[in-house]
């Protein structure tokens, strides 16, 4: 009897392995899943950590999260090839935008992060179970992309933080997730953050996942991602009259850098061609 136990489980246990040798895309939804999984796994595990180190909600934490985070590249292959740290050595506040193209970001984010760094998420990240509590422990600042009135409002408190606190500020202008192989446009809110509380900018550029991360092709293996810290944009004397140009301007040098990492010809969109 015990030999038909042991049959019947161990075959439940090739199942998967067998599945994904014979479909991609249950190879590319499996791995994805067990990516979710690390993440709620190693989240439930920090938290804990968090809680016994620094008490409760601090940007403290994001010294444990960093280091926590930085081992999943390992489980999945991610290796990160970085230049431009110097421009991260800068006293005080300041906010820092780069691509955002799958949660896989996350491993890229905390590669780097800076201290006394949080991010601005959207909302409903608070809701994903011990991700949204390790969050929320390290000082994630939540908005409601659906009600700017409500984000703007919130981003102006984040501003006051920004120099009161010490605090650097994450964000992701594209505003959502872009696997596409270009940037979207950007939302505004960095830059009015930025002026706001008059503290430079610092774009990074991540290149291309595609290479290795592509959901239209249900491809999930490993690779190697280029990183590039550039040097800080000055905000000081701009006024909000020049936020729509500080956007634009943002835009073209971090889709410029982002064709040259993935080894990709720039193609403007009427731009200039000559990628930096
Ligand atoms: C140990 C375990 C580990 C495992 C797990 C890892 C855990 C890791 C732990 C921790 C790290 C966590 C990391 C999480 C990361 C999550 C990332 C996300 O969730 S990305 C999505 C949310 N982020 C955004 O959406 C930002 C970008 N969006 C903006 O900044 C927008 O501007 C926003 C939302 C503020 C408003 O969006 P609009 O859709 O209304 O678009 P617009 O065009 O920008 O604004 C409309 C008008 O409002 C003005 N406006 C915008 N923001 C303003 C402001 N702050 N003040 C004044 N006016 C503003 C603009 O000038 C524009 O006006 P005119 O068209 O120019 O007339
Ligand atoms: C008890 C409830 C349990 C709920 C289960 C939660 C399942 C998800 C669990 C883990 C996910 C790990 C992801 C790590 C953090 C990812 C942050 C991120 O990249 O969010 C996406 C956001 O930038 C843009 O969102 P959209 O592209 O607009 O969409």
């Amino acid at each position: 009897m015990d030999l038909w136990w042991l049959l019947w489980i161990s075959l439940l246990f090739l199942v998967p392995f067998i599945l994904m040798e014979i479909s991609s895309g249950f190879k590319f939804h499996f791995k994805l899943v067990y990516y979710c999984a690390m993440c709620l796994l190693l989240s439930a595990l920090a938290a804990p950590m968090c809680l016994l180190t620094n008490g409760g909600r601090t940007v403290n934490n994001m010294r444990i999260i960093s280091r926590v985070v930085r081992t999943l590249k390992y489980f999945f292959g991610v290796r990160f090839e970085v230049k431009g740290l110097e421009n991260f050595q800068i006293d005080g506040p300041c906010v820092i935008i780069s691509n955002h193209q799958s949660i896989l970001d996350m491993m890229g984010l905390m590669e780097i992060l800076p201290d006394r760094c949080v991010q601005i998420a959207k909302k409903e990240l608070m809701y994903a179970g011990s991700v949204g509590l390790i969050t929320y422990l390290g000082g994630v600042i939540y908005i409601n992309r659906k009600r700017t009135s409500d984000a703007k409002s919130i981003m102006a408190a984040v501003a006051q933080a920004m120099i009161s606190d010490n605090l650097k500020v994450w964000i992701y202008p594209e505003g959502t997730r872009n696997n596409s192989g270009d940037l979207l446009p950007f939302k505004k809110g960095a830059f009015h953050l930025a002026l706001q509380a008059q503290v430079p900018i610092i774009p990074v550029v991540y290149s291309s996942l595609t290479s290795f991360y592509n959901q239209k092709k249900n491809l999930f293996t490993g690779g190697t991602v280029k990183v590039e810290i550039l040097p800080k944009i000055d905000t000081s004397g701009l006024t909000e009259n020049d936020i729509t140009d500080l956007t634009e301007r943002c835009h073209q040098t971090m889709r410029q850098v982002f064709f040259r990492l993935s080894n990709k010809p720039y193609e403007s969109n009427g731009q200039s061609n000559c990628a930096q």
